[in-house]
């Protein structure tokens, strides 16, 4: 089994509203988000896909994130954030958007954009046979937290 791994940085600001501590306050980090795909054959230029091909599936999706400020709709200050920032404030809906809650976000996307890749959609062709195989989200230095199918 062969594995790429592409990843993608962002200044990314959020609030967990339901943190005991520190972490409810509006706070940011450098985010590493890592996408992995998996082929058992190389293709004809002997790559699972060609990196570009992710950074042309999912660059203009992760740069949404990029300076923006992810927030759970039902804190109490939501709309007035929202009103204030507009599209800068990401809404997750009825939840927190902890590094696992961003991690399955991002890999639900990655997995529509693949197959949309694989339709030819996307000027980089991907072949059937590529599979997504997990996202990683690094929250800091020291923590991430990873989605996969299975
Ligand atoms: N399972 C999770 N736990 C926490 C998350 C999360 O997304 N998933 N997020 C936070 C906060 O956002 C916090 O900013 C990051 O926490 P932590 O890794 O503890 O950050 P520190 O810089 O304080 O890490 P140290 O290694 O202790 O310096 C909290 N928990």
């Amino acid at each position: 089994m062969y594995r790429i791994c592409k990843r993608i940085e962002l200044e990314s600001g959020h609030l967990l509203s339901k943190h005991p501590g520190n972490c409810q306050f509006p706070h940011g980090h450098t985010r590493s988000v890592e996408m992995v795909f998996a082929a058992e054959e190389l293709d004809a230029n002997d790559m699972v896909m060609d990196f570009k091909a992710i950074k042309e599936m999912l660059g203009d999706f992760l740069t949404r994130f990029d300076h923006a400020l992810c927030m759970n709709t039902d804190d109490p200050n939501y709309e007035t954030f929202r009103t204030a920032y507009g599209d800068r404030v990401i809404p997750f809906t009825s939840k927190d958007p902890t590094s696992e809650v961003m991690a399955r976000t991002v890999f639900i996307q990655a997995s529509s954009a693949l197959a949309d890749a694989i339709e030819g959609k996307y000027a980089y062709p991907v072949r059937p046979s590529v599979r997504l195989e997990r996202v990683r989200v690094w929250e800091t230095s020291s923590s991430w937290a990873e989605y996969s199918a299975h």
